[in-house]
This record gives structure tokens, sequence and C-alpha cells, in this order.
């Protein structure tokens, strides 16, 4: 895609779910993770006979969870043709993956224009360009096929002013749990990563081929390199990542493949349960991780666990000549077992959520940037441990 098209995609719009029951995807998130339910599609007498959305934001993160409401091949209950098609869509979807990440949406100009591009170039049309409408006034929308069954939306709606996108009824409701806990710090979405099959991490990076999907060329996206030495660390976990960018930056999708390690790869197992190739992890920034942490961990969210030597290791590593000045107080982080990694242009902070859904799949990120924009690379040695931990538990790490 030339540089001029690709500008035109801005930034993470929202990420959406598809899941066997949207209600209480949507409530785990505003109960435990702090997001405010801000719209929903119900079913209603004339249309959306065939799903039903909610959506959560926290900050400028904007999750939708959607449902398909009954059995599509079901003749007895009545929708449009367009109604099943989607609801088709997700009962696929939850079949082949389980509950996880369906859709990743940018906010674009000219969607039509890079809609146009991109399935000139490998990606293949979902949803052709269409205006929707609704009271609070219009929005362009496009959808294309990412990698896997993941697809990505590209969403124009500067003349939009409902709370989501046209056909959702804004939510003027806030869960009385939300008056119980303090609230959640999060900004935004920082970086979406995929996996991928062994040997495909540099086909859906680059590939110049023609009836296939990369970042490159469909999408215009760049090689985002963040430390000189992001894959000699990767000995640890057996994995291998290329960090793709839009021109901006604002839109970061690292892509990982399984490697070749002693043992069963943490990418290898997710492929298996996921059935294929999906979306690893999301991760969320905060401008305070130790108060979204502790305040999560109140409201029960469970954080992968480091051990006590790993702030051994860092109180070590923090005494280095070019170790930045950690504004927090290391004893929170140890006690909330926060994860600091750091590189020449600052440090950052980070820690993960443990599998949200059934199955060993996707999971969330939290991370606090301070001039660093790496991924953590520094942890991975003491970070790959712990999950090999947890994949040793479920007998899976043979
Ligand atoms: O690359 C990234 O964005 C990371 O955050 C690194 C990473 C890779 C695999 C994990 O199980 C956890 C973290
Ligand atoms: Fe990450």
């Amino acid at each position: 895609m030339p540089e001029h098209l690709a500008e035109k995609i801005l930034r993470f719009h929202s990420i959406t779910f598809a899941c066997s029951n949207s209600k209480l995807m949507a409530e785990y998130h505003t109960g435990r993770m702090g997001f405010r339910p801000i719209a929903r599609r119900e079913m209603n007498k004339n249309a959306n006979r065939g799903v039903r959305a909610e959506v959560v934001k926290n900050g400028n993160c904007v999750l939708a969870f959607i449902a398909p409401i009954a059995p599509v091949d079901n003749t007895a209950i009545v929708m449009s043709d367009s109604d099943r098609e989607e609801a088709e869509r997700i009962v696929n979807h939850i079949s082949r993956h389980g509950d996880s990440v369906m859709d990743v949406a940018f906010v674009c100009e000219d969607v039509r224009e890079v809609f146009a591009w991109a399935v000139n170039h490998g990606a293949q049309a979902i949803l052709n360009p269409t205006r929707f409408e609704d009271n609070y006034g219009s929005a362009v929308i496009a959808t294309v096929t990412a990698f896997g069954h993941v697809t990505h939306t590209f969403i124009e709606k500067d003349k939009y002013l409902g709370a989501y996108l046209p056909g959702y009824l804004p939510i003027d409701y806030n869960d009385p749990i939300n008056k119980v806990y303090d609230s959640v710090p999060i900004m935004e979405i920082d970086h979406v990563v995929g996996n991928q099959y062994a040997g495909q991490m540099e086909n859906v990076c680059n590939l110049q081929l023609t009836n296939s999907f990369s970042y490159r060329k469909a999408f215009g996206f760049h090689q985002f390199v963040s430390e000189d030495d992001y894959n000699v660390q990767t000995e640890f976990s057996a994995l291998k990542s290329t960090v793709m960018a839009n021109p901006n930056n604002c839109v970061k999708m690292p892509i990982n493949e399984p490697a070749k390690g002693k043992r069963l790869s943490q990418i290898e197992e997710y492929l298996r349960y996921n059935n294929g190739p999906g979306v690893q992890h999301i991760a969320l920034r905060t401008p305070n991780i130790i108060k979204c942490v502790d305040e999560m961990k109140k409201r029960g969210v469970e954080f992968i666990d480091v051990p006590t030597e790993y702030y051994i290791d860092l109180r070590e590593r923090l005494t280095n000549n070019n170790a930045p000045r950690i504004k927090e107080d290391l004893a929170k982080i140890e006690n909330l077992g926060i994860l600091v990694d750091y590189d020449k242009d600052g440090y950052l902070l980070q820690l993960f959520v443990k599998h949200v859904s059934n199955r060993p799949t996707s999971f969330y990120e939290i991370i606090q940037r301070e001039g660093s924009e790496g991924f953590g690379g520094g942890n991975f040695k003491a970070l790959f441990e712990a999950v090999e931990r947890e994949q040793l538990k479920r007998g899976n790490l043979a």
C-alpha cells in the first residue's frame, strides 16, 4: 500500500470478540476489569434478529462482545438473510475457536480507497464499504480478512455522534460494581499480537506474493524495530516475533510463530487449542500500572505469578550504569508482581493476566510505558518460565 494511503489507517477503534454469551463477557470486563458498558444491540421486532452485542469502554479502549441469539438453522425463527449470515459467521467462529477475538477495527479516513487497495493486494472482502445510519449519524464500514479467521474492519465515523456504531443504542447505566470499587485506569489499546503457524510469520508480515495477506502489502504497515536484540532474547521462549506498525505507529501488531525449543512452544500450544492462528494477547496501556493492577486484583483478576528471584535479579539489573531511575516504589512493584524492563529510551512496566476464556489461548497484558517503546524482551526468561509452569500443570509441556 502506498504511504499516502497507509496514512489513512489512523489508530485502533475497537476489538470484537465472538462469544456464546455476550452479557456475561461484558459483565466480566465491567466487574473485574473496570470497563463501563456504553452501547448494545438487542433483538428488535424489525431487525437485528440474529445477534446480541454489548460494548464496554475504559479510557479510549473499546471492546465489543457479540453472540448468536438463536439456532441459525431453525427456520421457525424469523430473521433476514443478512441477520442469519451475521449470526452464522459468529457461530462458525465460536465452534472453530471458542470465545475469542474475531475482529480488530481501525479508525480510518477514506475507507473505500483503503479497502479497495487491501482487497486488490491479498485481503479478502467480508463486508464491502457500506454506509450505516441511525439517529446519531452515519459511518462507513468495511471488513477484510487478515490471518486465520481474524478480520480487520475499517471505520470512518467522523460524522457519527453515537456511543459506538450505527445500530447500537447508548447505555446510560453503570454497573453497580463500579461504585463499590475504585476505577481501573486504562488509556488505550497499546498493541495486539497475532500467533501464526510455524514458518508463516514472515508471510503475514511482508510477503509480496499475490493471493495472500500481509500487513506490509495489504495495509502498508512497516516493521517496527523496538530493541536491537529482540530476537536474541527469544532463545528461552521458543517463539519468533516481528512487530508491524502503521505509519504513525499508533497501531502496533507483533506477529509470532513457534520456534523449535527443547519443549512444546507456548505458541504451538495456542495453535492447537485455538485450532489455528489468532490473537494471542491484547495489551492495554495504563498511565499508572500500580493502581491498575492493584484495583484489578481487588476485583479478582488473576495475573501470572513471577518468582521472588525475579526481584533479586531486577534490583541487580537496576544497578547497571545504563539503567534508568524507576519513579515507582520497587516494594509496591514487587508486591503486585509487576515486571520491569528498560532500554536506551526508558523503561516499561508490564504484567500478564491469566487466560480469561476456558482455553489456554488468548490473554491480556497491562503495560505502562515510561520512554521505552519495547515489548519486554528483558522479561522473556522469567516470563516464559512462568508460562511454562502453567503449561506443565496443563500437561502441555511435552
Ligand atoms: O511481544 C509482546 O508483545 C509480549 O508482550 C511478549 C510476550 C510473548 C509471549 C507471552 O506469553 C507473553 C509476552
Ligand atoms: Fe505484549
